[in-house]
């Protein structure tokens, strides 16, 4: 084993410049995740809290500085506190499962095509409705009670899963590796506070999962008949069939068969 080691240090000089891109590669990843996200403007507070104590230390402000020393020495739980979605995305990315690769891509033009069809014949009819796509990270951990179901994706169904007086309207349909796998599943709602007031639970179930995981989610608005596409916590309102189905496309696209075009 030591010889391994021993071995391994013949190689000092590459080790050097493998860490630097090793931990550059990690902070680049920690931007990209986060960007956008709540956690920059907590970010933004931790640094202005650091500068805080810096100045204290040299101008001599010993009370403030003790007290942020203090704050400061158990930085490394509060960073886990207040950025746990975060970490907890980040982790989960890490082991995340390849869903979706094994359709191809005309199985998968056709589910996309059969989801926005039942969208938009729902937000004609003011049907209300929330259905939630799996992709690489799996949800199962973050979806309360529900139905299981185990079908291929159609319009009809989707459509008639959601009339007022199905037993499964209530909650999220679930898409997991291009069919729908459970119906009337409670999501977890989002906690952030700068959502609009106009958007009920129904949204907030949306952005709750998206900042979890990196799952799709479409809403039907019962209230309005505007569909809505919420993916990473971030919603974009009001698409019509084309720009729905533009964006499905692009977010769905299996790795493998992008590269095949
Ligand atoms: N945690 C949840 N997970 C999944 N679905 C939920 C959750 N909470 C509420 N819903 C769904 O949202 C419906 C209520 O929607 P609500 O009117 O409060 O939201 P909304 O965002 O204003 O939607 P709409 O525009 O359709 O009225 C419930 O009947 C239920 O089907």
């Amino acid at each position: 084993m030591s010889g391994f080691f021993d071995f391994i240090q013949n190689f000092r000089w590459l080790l050097d410049p493998l860490d630097v891109v090793i931990v550059a590669f990690i902070i680049y990843r920690i931007i990209l995740l986060i960007k956008g996200t709540r956690a920059v403007q907590m970010l933004f507070g931790l640094a202005v809290i650091l500068l805080v104590y810096v100045t204290s230390q040299v101008t001599g402000l010993y009370t403030l500085h003790w007290i942020l020393d203090n704050f400061l020495s158990s930085i490394i739980l509060v960073i886990v506190v207040l950025f746990q979605n975060d970490i907890r995305r980040a982790l989960i990315h890490v082991g995340a499962n390849p869903f979706f690769t094994d359709l191809s891509y005309r199985e998968e033009n056709e589910i996309i095509s059969e989801l926005v069809k039942a969208c938009v014949n729902m937000a004609n009819r003011r049907i209300g409705a929330l259905v939630v796509i799996e992709r690489e990270t799996g949800i199962k951990d973050f979806l309360e009670v529900g139905t299981e179901i185990d079908s291929k994706v159609t319009s009809d169904l989707i459509a008639s899963i959601f009339l007022p007086y199905s037993p499964l309207h209530d909650g999220a349909l679930v898409v997991q590796q291009g069919r729908l796998t459970r119906a009337g599943c409670f999501l977890p709602l989002s906690q952030n506070p700068d959502i609009s007031k106009a958007l009920g639970t129904r949204h907030r179930a949306a952005i709750g999962l998206t900042e979890l995981v990196d799952a799709v989610a479409i809403v039907v608005s019962e209230e309005t008949g505007k569909i809505s596409m919420v993916v990473g916590g971030r919603i974009t309102r009001d698409l019509d069939s084309t720009a729905l189905s533009r964006v499905l496309k692009t977010l769905l696209e299996p790795r493998n068969t992008r590269k095949k075009k």
